[in-house]
């Protein structure tokens, strides 16, 4: 293929709830001046449309119509990525609780996965894309040169959503966040459609006990090794 007709390149960071995925997808996107898909937004957007129109979370078909008429984009303000639904900024709204569990149960619909496939292929461009989800390297960029499945331990990541939610003014049970953490887990990994997995050519990376700088650093060196050589 001629360099004319060559794709932007793509790194794909997968991994389950609280392994660091977005922040070090947003690390990384503005270290090479990338462009960013937060992949986990469209899907909670998608919860969010279907909660707020009172939409059965078990009626596949209405929850499809939903993805494919899902009137969500992304705008940058300030350095920070908002959601906007429908005209109304959800970028705090679609990180509640009940948002999560409903996005893992909408995600599970192959009809809402196909609705949105195209969408998220549509943020590759040049310079380059950082894409953060589930199965951003086994489905939606199967290409991409670097592709890194990022993971920590269930009782870490608990703790570290413990901490983010503190830092807001939350208080939650580590007990209650390990819970929704290991039912998230399940429901990602266990259904049929692009479930959570680690593509073949994916770089497994523990971040348990590792500090952000460092997964970083670890990360850039593969991009540096895969892309940028
Ligand atoms: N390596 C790390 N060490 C310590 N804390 C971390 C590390 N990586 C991320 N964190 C912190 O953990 C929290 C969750 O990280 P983040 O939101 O990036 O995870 P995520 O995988 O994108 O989760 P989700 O899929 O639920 O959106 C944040 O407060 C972040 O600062
Ligand atoms: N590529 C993706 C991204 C997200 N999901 C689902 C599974 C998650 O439970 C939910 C929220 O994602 P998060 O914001 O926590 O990354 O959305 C998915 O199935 N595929």
């Amino acid at each position: 293929m001629s360099d004319k007709n060559k794709l932007p390149p793509v790194v794909t960071i997968d991994g389950p709830s609280g392994s660091g995925k977005g922040t070090i997808a947003k690390l990384l996107a503005d270290r090479l001046g990338f462009i960013l898909l937060d992949s986990g937004a469209l899907y909670r957007a998608a919860a969010l449309a279907a909660l707020d129109k009172s939409v059965d979370l078990s009626d596949e078909e209405a929850l499809t119509q939903v993805a494919k008429s899902l009137d969500v984009h992304f705008a940058v303000n300030g350095g920070q990525l908002r959601v906007v639904l429908e005209g109304r900024e959800v970028t705090d709204d679609i990180r509640m609780e009940r948002v999560s569990m409903a996005a893992s149960s909408v995600a599970a619909i192959p009809g809402v996965r196909a609705a949105l496939l195209q969408r998220q292929r549509d943020f590759r461009m040049a310079p380059g894309l950082v894409a953060d989800g589930r199965d951003m390297g086994t489905t939606v960029f199967p290409d991409a040169p670097v592709k890194v499945f990022l993971t920590a331990s269930a009782e870490e990541r608990a703790r570290r959503r413990e901490a983010q939610l503190r830092e807001k003014g939350v208080s939650v049970s580590l007990r209650d966040l390990l819970e929704d953490i290991r039912a998230r887990d399940a429901q990602d990994m266990n259904r049929k459609a692009s479930p959570l997995a680690p593509a073949e050519d994916a770089v497994e990376l523990d971040s348990t006990g590792v500090d952000i700088e460092e997964v970083l650093r670890r990360v850039l060196a593969l991009v540096q090794a895969r892309i940028q050589s």
